[in-house]
């Protein structure tokens, strides 16, 4: 039977095409002039972040240059305010400054930037309502709480900040669907969700969650074709299995989904020309979903040969380890 706003699996990929999906990351950013490359130079910190993190846990990180890219990041760091920008001569943002720090913990060097500045940085955006700008231009968003958290996580500097404030903010933008929107009274969507649960478990503010009634709306967002939509009436998108499985692995309710249709989707996402993966099947792939796809397939486990993904930060397992930091998640 045909079902509005989902999609027809066409071509089906059974297993993963791991090898293509390395080739894939590693040639990405090579073509300089490459359009694509180019229009993207707002993102490029974050751009490496997901190819750093997708090679990591397919144990490939020696496949790019790890000096050029830490050369990149020191470059980024604005020396007056501390934040860090998407791409030298750009303004710092904490979404690229989240994005650095992420790419420096897992080459486990935090040192080649400063660090304390970092932390300023991060203070210096949080509001008297508890809620943080993402930058000096004043938008507020619940991702920008979870790049503040998780950014004070990472370096070990939490205190630079007025958590209980910032944990009442983010509790203020719950709807009675149990769900999260970007502010207070915006709609529920999955991938502020994510921002909100992942909030929580690195401030051990879990119990705040109704779990039942966001467990139950996070798997309303299966189609029958087995993919996820961030929003009711949505296309699946294989970002969404990212957002909508993390969330649900943080809340101990991962088994609520139908992991084989999920699957099964996620794995008709990738290009088998190119490598990488889509957003649907039959789309052109970018370095994004195609970092989601791979971490949505470690969250579903399975011998796809990947390594352990952290579902709270969305970085190799052993690196938090590592980092001796222990977000929670409701077992
Ligand atoms: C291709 O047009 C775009 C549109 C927006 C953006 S963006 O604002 O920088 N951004 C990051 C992003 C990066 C890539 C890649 N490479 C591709 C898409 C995409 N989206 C758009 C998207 C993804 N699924 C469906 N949609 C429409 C999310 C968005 C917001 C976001 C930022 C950081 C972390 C999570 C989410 C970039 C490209
Ligand atoms: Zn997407």
């Amino acid at each position: 039977a045909f079902v509005k706003n989902d999609v027809e699996i066409k071509n089906e990929i059974k297993e993963l095409l791991f090898d293509k999906h390395v080739e894939y990351i590693a040639n990405h950013g090579n073509d300089k002039n490459d359009f694509e490359y180019c229009m993207t130079e707002f993102l490029r910190m974050s751009g490496i972040y997901w190819g750093v993190t997708a090679l990591d846990i397919m144990n490939q990180l020696d496949k790019i240059d790890r000096l050029s890219i830490i050369e990149f990041i020191k470059q980024c760091q604005c020396p007056i305010t501390g934040g860090i920008s998407p791409c030298i001569g750009h303004d710092p943002h904490i979404l690229y400054t989240l994005s650095a720090v992420q790419i420096l913990c897992i080459y486990d060097c935090l040192n080649e930037v400063n660090v304390k500045a970092i932390a300023k940085y991060v203070n210096s955006l949080q509001q008297p309502d508890g809620s943080f700008f993402g930058d000096k231009w004043g938008e507020v968003d619940t991702r920008f709480s979870f790049c503040a958290v998780a950014i004070l996580a990472l370096i070990d500097k939490m205190e630079s900040i007025n958590i209980e404030k910032a944990v009442n903010f983010v509790m203020s933008c719950s709807n009675s669907d149990g769900g999260f929107g970007s502010k207070p009274n915006a709609e529920s969507h999955a991938g502020l969700i994510y921002c909100c649960v992942g909030f929580l478990s690195i401030t051990d503010q879990l119990h705040r969650l109704d779990c039942e009634k966001l467990a139950w709306w996070l798997c309303e967002r299966q189609l029958p074709s087995g993919g996820l939509n961030g929003r009711p009436e949505k296309l699946p998108d294989v970002c969404y299995s990212w957002w909508v499985l993390a969330s649900l692995t943080i809340m101990g309710r991962l088994h609520w989904i139908n992991s084989e249709k999920l699957e099964q989707f996620i794995l008709s996402c990738q290009d088998n020309e190119t490598g990488g993966f889509s957003d649907r099947t039959g789309n052109l792939p970018d370095i994004f979903h195609t970092l989601f796809g791979l971490g949505a397939l470690s969250l579903l486990g399975g011998n796809n040969n990947l390594k352990k993904i952290n579902p709270t930060f969305c970085m190799p397992e052993y690196v938090i380890e590592r980092c001796n930091i222990k977000p929670k998640s409701i077992v």
